[in-house]
């Protein structure tokens, strides 16, 4: 019987957010918002395992307490998003057949009726797929200051997480981590001729990028255990 593994890359530096403490460790209701991210993928029953990769230099970690018992870390950071996955990929030791959905630390929003419908969706789908939001702006291209021109946003969408797919293909596809074209899962799945399935997702899970974007988490987060 295949498994289900949640994959959770949290071995960034957070450079846009712009903290001496990255942003999976800034606090959000007394915890590190990374343990928001790891509680719904926890407390999911349809995953069996929660792999979380940080950085080996990561100096936050242990200060925290992590009881549940599903949950287990990595210090297999790499110098970017993918390369970190891979290295979690390569430890897992997971069957090819493995579920791994790859899911950002820095997502802390999900919520578990997203996370269902993501599982639900893709089922036994021979590929896999993800979540994304249709794009419901429109769409501007240029640099910050001046419109260089609109672009149509039929059919374009924003790729969020988690991204779900078999070991055995990720892995294949991950080989390649060091392609700068490889910015999520779906996209390295792409470059071996494959469409994953979207699935609609949330605006609520967004990915924290900005420093304003911790107080829109921290709202979020406050309306849903009210
Ligand atoms: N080398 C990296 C870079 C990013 N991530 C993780 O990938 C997720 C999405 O990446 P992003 O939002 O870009 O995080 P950072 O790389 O930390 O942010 P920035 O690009 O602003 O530095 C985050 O949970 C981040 O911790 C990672 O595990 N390893
Ligand atoms: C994986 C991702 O969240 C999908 O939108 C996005 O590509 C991550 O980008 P980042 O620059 O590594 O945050």
């Amino acid at each position: 019987m295949s498994q289900r593994i949640a994959l959770i890359p949290a071995a960034g530096h957070g450079s846009r957010f712009g903290t001496a403490t990255p942003k999976q460790y800034q606090l959000l209701h007394g915890q590190p918002l990374l343990a928001h991210t790891v509680n719904v993928l926890c407390g999911c029953a349809a995953i069996d395992r929660v792999v979380v990769v940080i950085s080996p230099g990561d100096e936050w970690f242990d200060s925290y307490s992590w009881p549940q018992a599903k949950l287990e870390v990595l210090r297999a950071g790499g110098a970017s998003r993918a390369q970190s996955v891979a290295n979690g990929l390569a430890a897992l030791a997971a069957d090819e057949d493995d579920w791994v959905l790859v899911h950002d630390a820095a997502r802390c929003c999900l919520s578990p009726d997203a996370l269902q419908r993501l599982l639900d969706e893709v089922g036994d789908d021979a590929i896999g797929g993800i979540l994304a939001q249709p794009v419901a702006d429109t769409v501007k291209q240029g640099k910050v200051g001046r419109i260089a021109a609109t672009v149509p946003r039929d059919n374009l969408w924003l790729a969020q997480t988690p991204q779900m797919f078999r070991a055995g293909l990720l892995a294949e596809a991950l080989q390649d981590a060091a392609n700068p074209a490889i910015t999520d899962e779906a996209s390295a799945i792409e470059l071996l001729g494959h469409a994953p399935r979207l699935v609609v997702g949330e605006a609520q899970n967004f990915k924290v990028t900005w420093p304003g974007d911790l107080a829109l988490a921290a709202a979020i987060l406050a309306a849903r255990h009210a």
